[in-house]
């Protein structure tokens, strides 16, 4: 009768692993909001990996934000990211305590926010450069349907060679109707886009919303609204213009300036259609102003 059952069991066995016994687990490295991450080494092949493993309780309420929709796993998701700014999964599964893993490239470097808050002479010789790398990555999310749902700074990390690695796709979701639909209040309340505070639909641009507020705090180290922790301070502040970033910097370049200004627009129609569209602004701003880096 097992057998029986098992033969026509549709979904695959999946084998726990008992990831300290599978991995040298070295150090602790992050507290996530919903995980646990170790810097480890994998004996098989001496790589150094992250270890991710997700909170059960924790996954388990935010999984309820999307129940009756077909929502992949971060595992799932991660896994078939390739793109140079998307830090790289290698596998995932779940372990021996029924929690979900992922095994990604262990990234040494800097996260974002350190960067936003310290303002260092790295971060205001490479910010053009930091901005459009991000802009790359989110642009492969996009053009292969996704939706981040949860940039900010805390989710970036710039390596040793500047290299800008988006790594954390918890709230990611496919770019479709039912994932679109307005409600669902899921993301980082100072990077969250109008539409998806006022519970309207929402789409792609909530993330080009989210890469103008980064870009505006990795040039000023300031947010274009006061800060808000909570959703009712953030709805308070929904109606009010952002603060124009040449009140912090009245020298930046207007085609930078006006690249940020337009993603933080309040109506999705006013942003820049696509990342890809923000990113060449960048871009050209930047091959004008250092043409020879
Ligand atoms: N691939 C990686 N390489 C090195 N460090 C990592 C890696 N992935 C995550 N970390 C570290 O672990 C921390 C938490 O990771 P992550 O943001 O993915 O977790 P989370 O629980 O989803 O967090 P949150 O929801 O608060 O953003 C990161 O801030 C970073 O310091």
């Amino acid at each position: 009768m097992e057998f029986l059952k098992r033969l026509f069991n549709k979904e695959p066995r999946i084998e726990k692993v008992d990831v300290e016994k599978r991995f040298q687990l070295l150090t602790r490295v992050g507290q996530g909001s919903m995980s646990k991450v170790w810097k480890a080494t994998d004996p098989r092949n001496n790589d150094l990996v992250a270890v991710k493993v997700l909170d059960r309780a924790k996954l388990a309420r935010l999984q309820q934000r999307f129940v009756g929709l077909d929502k992949p796993s971060e595992g799932q998701i991660a896994s078939v990211l390739n793109h140079p700014n998307v830090a790289r999964t290698i596998s995932h599964g779940i372990t021996t305590n029924n929690e979900e893993f992922l095994v990604m490239e262990f990234i040494e470097g800097d996260s974002m926010s350190y960067l936003v808050e310290t303002q260092n002479a790295r971060m205001k010789e490479n910010c053009i450069w930091y901005c459009i790398q991000l802009g790359e990555g989110l642009n492969y999310l996009h053009t292969n349907d996704w939706i981040h749902r949860d940039l900010c700074p805390r989710n970036i990390v710039v390596t040793k060679d500047d290299l800008v690695k988006i790594i954390d796709f918890g709230l990611m979701v496919p770019n479709t109707p039912e994932f679109r639909r307005p409600g669902n209040r899921t993301g980082t309340a100072n990077y969250m886009a109008p539409e998806l505070i006022l519970r309207q639909p929402t789409d792609q641009r909530i993330d080009i919303f989210s890469y103008a507020v980064t870009c505006y705090e990795m040039y000023t180290g300031e947010l274009p609204w006061p800060a808000a922790d909570t959703m009712e301070s953030v709805l308070h502040h929904v109606n009010q213009p952002p603060e124009d970033i040449r009140q912090y910097l009245p020298d930046l370049d207007e085609q930078i300036a006006n690249a940020i200004m337009t993603g933080l627009e309040k109506k999705p129609d006013d942003r820049w259609r696509t990342v890809q569209r923000m990113v060449n602004e960048f871009r050209e701003a930047g091959d004008r102003l250092y043409p020879d880096q």
